[in-house]
């Protein structure tokens, strides 16, 4: 005997983008996101009893993202993710939560001649702000922000030392290294009774992400670092004190290594320790640091 423990199902990877004319300013604005619709309920029949009526087509999903694009803001993503969420919920009685990812990709606009362009945006680093909302019925909706792929560097500032030494370790102690990562940081925000409250929210989270972003970069650069672990809860803290209506926030930042090379084969040059300057930058295997942190 088995049984259908878990099941949803949905659309991913729904590319749209929208713009935003301003007739009398002669601007635009633009937004190009993709989307990510999962849907859970009562459809356990589809899979055990090949009962298509309870389905929502996956195609159908992909027209409401484009209908609800057109209808609604799409910006602040947070807002549009709870806006396509909680549609399926209150459009379909027999769907109980929708989980939406949105991925909301850089068009930042380019100046040209000393001056912003009114309709021309260039691909500003490769980090994104993504969201996922997830409407529940009876519930409401939760709401997690991101900042994902932010790639950065600092070529001092970083030790690592007094960890375990057993028969294992080889790794030699340091008190300067280099420290690159590519962040992800999300905060979870309490729990929105219904849409209107993320509606009423929505200053905030522009806000949030400047604030995240802001203390993710100035940790990074100014924290004497011991360690990820330790670099990383002081982000945490502090976001969490910036913004009062998160209620955890979380890291993952993969440690991208850079390993230092012995040259003294060739006529004794000199590159480790104090003087070394060439460095090789590892891909694999590295270091994967996470932590969530909550009041
Ligand atoms: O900041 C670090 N944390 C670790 O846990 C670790 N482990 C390691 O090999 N290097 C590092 N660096």
């Amino acid at each position: 005997m088995v049984k259908l423990s878990a099941a949803r199902y949905g659309k991913d990877n729904i590319r749209v983008y929208k713009v935003y004319r301003d007739k009398e300013a002669g601007t635009q604005e633009v937004v190009e996101m993709t989307v990510g619709v999962l849907l859970l309920g009562e459809i356990d029949t589809s899979y055990t009893e090949a009962d298509n009526s309870v389905v929502v087509a996956t195609d159908t999903m992909k027209n409401t993202v484009y209908v609800l694009a057109k209808q609604h803001p799409v910006s602040p993503p947070e807002l549009f993710g709870s806006t396509v969420a909680s549609h399926f919920v209150d459009t379909y009685k027999h769907i109980h939560s929708a989980q939406v990812k949105i991925i909301v990709h850089k068009w930042t606009r380019m100046t040209v001649d000393g001056k912003p362009h009114p309709h021309s945006f260039f691909r500003d680093g490769a980090d994104t702000r993504n969201v996922e909302a997830v409407a529940t019925e009876g519930k409401g909706v939760d709401v997690r922000s991101a900042i994902a792929g932010l790639l950065v560097l600092k070529s001092t500032g970083s030790a690592f030392h007094g960890f375990i030494r057993d028969e294992y370790a080889t790794l030699p102690e340091v008190s300067d290294r280099i420290l690159s990562t590519s962040v992800d940081c999300g905060w979870a925000w309490e729990t929105f009774p219904n849409l209107k409250d993320v509606k009423d929210a929505v200053p905030k989270f522009d806000d949030a992400w400047n604030s995240a972003r802001q203390i993710t970069v100035e940790t990074f650069a100014k924290d004497n670092s011991a360690s990820v672990q330790n670099t990383m809860y002081k982000m945490c803290e502090q976001i969490l004190s910036a913004v009062p209506m998160v209620k955890a926030v979380d890291y993952s930042l993969p440690n991208k290594h850079y390993f230092e090379i012995d040259m003294s084969w060739h006529k004794g040059l000199k590159n480790t320790g104090k003087d070394a300057e060439v460095y090789a930058p590892q891909s694999d295997p590295n270091g994967l640091i996470e932590c969530t942190v909550s009041r």
